[in-house]
């Protein structure tokens, strides 16, 4: 099963790995005309209804494949308004090729005879509210035909995700009714309860498009353009102690990956160096030079005007402070993400929190979770620990492993430059952003790619040279990777 939102995501990311979404366009065509061929013998009449966007694209190409049928394409909309390029380009390509087209862009034109088979190319995942004209008539009329209808992706007029009318509610809920749906690559969640024999076409898609952690993994994450200050994330930073720099780095990472307001609550001690490091964070400073159980308290205070809490850059061991992740812990019932020294108490701590631990791979032995080298096999045992613990896990490592117990996703962007002190701490703040505005799993993936993508503009800059402060640097232009 996949979303719409996760296709969108692994079809950019198809494209990263070279195969472009035209090169898909032409398998999902080509297996559309698949199916009319199974259900249809040579020279029977197919009327294949086009849409402006990709899912028209489909039916274009479709038309292609059946040049032994007696084949119309019913463009709805005028030429000039087809959204896409490589829609239009398989569009012209009908045209120069002499295939049989038509555009109506008005719904009172519009007349189906009576074709054997109708390929409803309308809409596919691109669809909001209710059916508009002409598709609205051309869906109607599509219904009260004796035609076979084979949807394409998804019946026109159909949420992918919900399987309800788009129009849902408005009293106004045309859709096509239709007998088939090839749908492409996966199932979708709301094709299952239709009444409709769904086939799942392979397109093409690597399966690395959706292992793999890419361009698309960012495409969840863009902002709206209406949003005020505090709604695109707050992180709070609990951290310091025998190290002084740690949450200033994680704190700095999440100003950069868009977070609107970071906090950062460390040791009185320590409080005046993250200041120095940075104008842009608020510090809130904890009595003494550790942090222990006395902060619980004010911590949990300082903690709840916040969307998430990166906990533990710079902690330091130590009985007290563990002693304040668990109490701070089985108290807390937001997000956070937990590194360093705070990850050891994880699995022994009743809490109600949401977690994203980020363990490297000795931190997660010393968590109680397995490991092994082949980057599969990890993957395999590291889903289970999850599983486990009940948290997401992020585990470092020339291939980083994602997962929440059920997903997995692996990130190979990175290199060994970033061996190098403090990175693990960008991380973190690179993660804590991301998870005030994403859920955990794809805060996680998003922020170990970015992170990973920071670091490789770092080294290719300055090579094993490379420091914790270089990736934060590189961090925006990281995001807005495509
Ligand atoms: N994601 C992928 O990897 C692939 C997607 N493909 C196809 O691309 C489709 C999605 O394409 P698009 O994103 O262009 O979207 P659609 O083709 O579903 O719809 C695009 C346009 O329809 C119009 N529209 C939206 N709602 C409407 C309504 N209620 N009434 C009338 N018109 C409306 C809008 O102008 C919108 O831009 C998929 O369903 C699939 O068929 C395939 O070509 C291959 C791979
Ligand atoms: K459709």
């Amino acid at each position: 099963m996949i979303t719409s939102d996760r296709m969108a995501a692994v079809d950019a990311n198809a494209a990263a790995l070279g195969v472009p979404r035209k090169q898909l366009m032409e398998s999902s065509g080509n297996a559309v005309a698949r199916e009319v061929r199974a259900i249809a013998d040579p020279g029977a009449t197919v009327e294949l209804l086009c849409g402006r966007g990709n899912n028209g694209g489909d039916g274009f190409v479709a038309a292609r494949f059946l040049s032994a049928y007696d084949v119309t394409v019913r463009l709805l909309g005028r030429p000039e308004s087809i959204r896409t390029e490589i829609a239009r380009e398989n569009w012209d390509a009908l045209g120069a090729a002499g295939v049989p087209t038509e555009s109506v862009a008005d719904a009172a034109d519009l007349a189906l005879d009576d074709p054997d088979v109708i390929v409803d190319a309308m809409l596919g995942t691109g669809v909001t509210g209710a059916l508009r004209e002409p598709e609205r008539t051309a869906a109607r009329l599509a219904n009260e035909t004796d035609a076979a209808v084979v949807a394409v992706d998804v019946p026109s007029g159909i949420d992918a995700d919900t399987g309800e009318p788009t129009g849902e509610g408005s009293g106004d809920e045309v859709r096509v009714e239709a007998d088939r749906v090839v749908t492409f690559h996966d199932e979708k969640p709301g094709l299952a309860a239709l009444d409709a024999a769904v086939t799942v076409a392979d397109i093409g898609i690597p399966a690395a498009a959706e292992r793999f952690t890419g361009p698309g993994d960012l495409l969840g994450i863009a902002r709206d353009p209406a949003s005020h200050k505090g709604e695109n994330g707050e992180v709070l930073v609990i951290g310091g102690g025998p190290y002084t720099g740690a949450p200033s780095l994680s704190a700095r990472s999440a100003l950069r990956t868009g977070a609107d307001l970071v906090r950062v609550a460390c040791p009185e001690t320590v409080a005046r160096t993250v200041q120095g490091y940075s104008a842009d964070l608020i510090v809130r400073g904890l009595p003494g030079d550790r942090v222990g159980p006395a902060h619980v308290d004010r911590a949990l205070e300082l903690a709840a005007g916040n969307d998430v809490v990166v906990l533990g850059p710079g902690l330091g061991g130590g009985d007290g402070t563990r002693e304040f992740v668990r109490r701070f812990l089985s108290r807390y019932g937001g997000r956070a993400v937990v590194d360093a020294d705070a990850l050891r108490v994880v699995p022994d701590v009743d809490t109600d929190a949401e977690l994203i631990c980020t363990p490297h791979q000795g931190e997660l032995v010393g968590m109680g979770g397995e490991t092994a080298d082949d980057p599969h096999e990890r993957a395999a045992l590291v889903r289970s620990f999850a599983d486990e613990v009940g948290h997401t896990l992020l585990v470092k490592g020339a291939t980083d492993v994602v997962t929440d117990g059920d997903a997995v996703r692996l990130n190979r962007t990175g290199n060994p430059g970033m061996t190098v002190g403090g990175t693990g701490d960008v991380l973190a703040g690179a993660v804590g952003a991301l998870a005030a505005v994403t859920d955990p799993f794809e805060a996680a993936a998003a922020g170990t790619y970015v992170n990973g993508l920071a670091g490789d503009a770092a080294a290719a800059d300055l090579g094993n040279g490379l420091v914790a402060t270089d990736l934060i640097d590189r961090l925006p232009e990281a995001m807005r990777d495509e």
